[in-house]
């Protein structure tokens, strides 16, 4: 019997109304999916439609034409049993509140009893072990987005849905997130959809790479990432990853020449 997708886009587009009368075409007829356990990067130039295209699946928003589906259910179905978990490129956590408390927040919010044991255990696998009682603003922006990831987790949720969570850090740090995020999610293979614009992080992290041209939003190339796993930071330095880095920033080069 052939498995449905974990999340399934069939002929999707979106078009957002301006003020002034436009219109914005941001996706045009997308169509993919994503296997249970697979971890998909989305790749592509700003106003590309990344954004989008995770917040329909987040069910933030609703497409324009088309059919989305997430673990076989409507998307707001799957949001409002809080099976999916999501994280953003500025961590979003409430600064009045702990690192414990903001990373227990999905809980309350789903009307649960806080499983302690849960939360503490994603304290320590994110390394915030430490920092537990201290508050967002006395963390490092890579702390912050380390709470951010446990707290998308902390429900153990079937899909999550990651834009741009290490946008805002430097080189350093976020090459050592990329290292603790492919950790993490090795010990539980949950199926994630990472938006990006940086070429190593997708090649490292992902088993496919969907590289979106803009204006309007299409899906331009796809490219399975062939490097085994578990995989670590050598990686990064072989031929081959070089190579498929090329290409990939030749990819994206190829959709900013077809504007101008
Ligand atoms: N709420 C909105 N109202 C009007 N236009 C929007 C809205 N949201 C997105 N757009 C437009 O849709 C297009 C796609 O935007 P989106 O944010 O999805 O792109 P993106 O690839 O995520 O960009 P970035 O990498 O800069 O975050 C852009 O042209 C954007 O201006």
């Amino acid at each position: 019997m052939q498995r449905v997708p974990a999340i399934e886009l069939s002929h999707v587009s979106k078009t957002f109304q301006l003020n002034d009368g436009r219109s914005i075409l941001a996706l045009d007829d997308i169509s993919l999916a994503i296997r249970e356990g697979e971890f998909v990067a989305l790749l592509g130039p700003s106003g590309c439609g990344k954004s989008t295209i995770l917040r329909l699946i987040a069910a933030l928003d609703t497409p324009g034409a088309g059919q989305i589906r997430v673990e076989g259910v409507a998307p707001a179905e799957l949001s409002r049993a809080h099976r999916l978990g999501v994280a953003f490129q500025d961590a979003a956590l409430l600064p009045w509140l702990s690192i414990a408390a903001n990373i227990s927040l999905p809980f309350r919010l789903a009307g649960h009893p806080v499983d302690q044991a849960r939360v503490d255990d994603l304290i320590r696998r994110v390394g915030l072990a430490d920092f537990a009682h201290a508050r967002p603003g006395q963390l490092s922006g890579g702390m912050r987005q380390r709470a951010a990831i446990a707290r998308a987790l902390v429900l153990s949720p079937e899909v999550l849905l990651l834009d741009e969570p290490f946008g805002a850090l430097d080189a350093v740090t976020r090459r050592s997130m990329n290292l603790e995020l492919m950790r993490l999610w090795s010990t539980q293979q949950i199926t994630t959809l990472l938006i990006t614009h940086d070429v190593a992080e997708a090649l490292f992290l992902a088993d496919r790479i969907i590289v979106l041209r803009p204006r309007p939003g299409r899906i331009a190339h796809e490219v399975d990432v062939p490097f085994p796993r578990p995989r670590d930071a050598t990686i990064m330095r072989t031929e081959q990853f070089h190579f498929m880095a090329d290409t990939l920033t030749n990819m994206l080069a190829d959709g900013f020449d077809e504007q101008a």
